[in-house]
C-alpha cells in the first residue's frame, strides 16, 4: 500500500451517502437467494459482475431493484448492513448515514418493520465492534407517487426516533423535488431531517426545488449545480454540503472519464463537497476507493483529502460536541503524518 493510500484508509471520515440495498456483494446475492429459494437470473458470481455496466441512472436502477429481490427476512438486512459496517470500518469510517429504500422491499410484501429491525440489528453489531455511529435515512422512492411516499412514511410512524432524515432518491430525470413537497413538509413536522439526490442527472432547476421547494438539510451529488454560477455561489454562501460519489459518477456516466470529475472545482468553488460510495458493490468501490479514485485522477494533496473527511463530519447531522471531537481527531490524525 502506497503512503498515500495508507493515508486514505486511516483518515477519520464519515460516510453520509450510502444506499445500504447498494451494498449488495454478489456472494451474498448467491448466498441470500439460496437460503431463501429464490430465484435469480445469474449463474455465476463473475455473470453478475460483468452485468455491472451501464449508461445512465435508469440501468443501474433496474438490476440494482432487481438483485434486492434476494432480501427477505430481518436477518438478510443484518447480514447486509453487517457486511457492509465491516468494509466502511477498514477504510476510517467513523461515522455512517445510510439510505434505506423501504418501498423496494413492502411492494414485495416485506414487512417496513422487517427492513427497520434488521437493519437495527447490524448497527448494533457495528456500535459494539467498531465503535461505529450510525444514523438511518428513509428513502422515497420518486418514480412512484406522493401517495405511495405518504403511505412509507405513516409505516415509518413507530420508529421515528430511529431515524434521522427522509431522502429522495431513484429515477431522477421526470420526477423533480417538487413531487414530494408535501411529504417532506411532512416530514419536517415530524423532526426529521431532509436530504434529496438532486442534479445527478436532473438540471440546476431540480437542485433549486430541492433547496427553495423541499428545504432540504443536504444535497445528494448536486455535480450539475456547477453549470449554474448563482447557484453554486449560493450553496457556498450557505454552507450546503454535497454528497459527491465520483465512481458512481463515473459508472453512470454523469461524468465520461474520472480526469474530468469536479471534485477539486467544487472545493475551490467553496462548496462544502464530501466523497462517499453510493451503491459501491455496484460502482466498484467503497469509499477509500473513491477517495483514491479522486486524488489519483485531479491530484488531490493530503490537505485536500483532510478537508473532504472534515467536511463530512460538518455535514453530518451529528451533534456538534461530536463533529467537534471527530475533528479534533481528524487534526491529529494528519498532524501524525
Ligand atoms: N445514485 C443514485 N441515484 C438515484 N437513486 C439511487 N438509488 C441508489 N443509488 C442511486
Ligand atoms: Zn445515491
Amino acid at each position: 500500500m502506497s503512503d498515500l493510500d495508507a493515508f486514505i484508509a486511516g483518515l477519520p471520515k464519515a460516510e453520509l451517502h450510502l444506499h445500504i440495498e447498494g451494498t449488495l456483494e454478489p456472494e451474498l446475492m448467491f448466498a441470500l437467494a439460496q437460503r431463501n429459494g429464490v430465484a435469480i437470473p445469474f449463474a455465476t458470481v463473475e455473470e453478475v459482475r460483468a452485468a455491472y455496466s451501464f449508461s445512465r441512472l435508469q440501468d443501474f436502477l433496474d438490476i440494482y431493484y432487481q438483485g434486492a429481490n434476494v432480501l427477505l427476512t430481518r436477518a438478510d438486512f443484518r447480514d447486509l448492513a453487517i457486511a457492509y459496517f465491516d468494509r466502511a470500518a477498514a477504510d476510517g469510517v467513523v461515522h455512517a448515514e445510510i439510505m434505506f429504500d423501504p418501498q423496494t422491499h413492502t411492494a414485495r410484501g416485506v414487512a417496513f418493520e422487517t427492513v427497520l429491525t434488521g437493519l437495527m440489528d447490524g448497527i448494533a453489531d457495528a456500535e459494539a465492534r467498531h465503535g461505529m455511529s450510525v444514523k438511518l435515512i428513509l428513502c422515497f422512492l420518486r418514480h412512484l407517487d406522493e401517495a405511495d411516499a405518504f403511505a412509507t412514511l405513516e409505516a415509518a410512524g413507530p420508529w421515528l426516533e430511529h431515524i434521522t432524515a427522509v431522502g429522495l432518491d431513484s429515477s431522477e430525470l421526470g420526477h423533480p423535488p417538487e413531487k414530494f413537497a408535501r411529504v417532506f413538509a411532512a416530514a419536517r413536522a415530524a423532526g426529521l431531517r431532509l436530504v434529496a439526490h438532486a442534479g445527478e442527472e436532473g438540471p440546476p432547476e431540480y437542485v433549486h426545488q430541492a433547496l427553495d421547494v423541499l428545504g432540504i438539510d443536504r444535497l445528494d451529488h448536486g455535480n450539475r449545480s456547477l453549470e449554474d454560477p448563482v447557484l453554486t455561489a449560493r450553496l457556498a454562501r450557505m454552507g450546503m454540503t454535497l454528497t459527491v460519489c465520483p465512481l458512481s459518477n463515473l459508472k453512470l456516466c454523469v461524468v465520461d472519464d474520472m480526469a474530468d470529475h469536479p471534485i477539486d472545482r467544487m472545493l475551490r468553488e467553496g462548496l462544502r463537497a464530501t466523497i462517499n460510495s453510493d451503491d459501491p458493490a455496484y460502482f466498484g468501490g467503497y469509499v477509500a476507493d473513491n477517495y483514491r479514485a479522486a486524488a489519483a485522477a485531479r491530484g488531490l494533496d493530503r490537505d485536500d483529502l483532510a478537508l473532504l473527511a472534515r467536511n463530512s463530519f460538518l455535514g453530518s447531522f451529528l451533534p456538534d460536541e461530536a463533529v467537534a471531537a471527530h475533528c479534533a481527531t481528524l487534526d491529529a490524525f494528519v498532524a501524525a503524518r
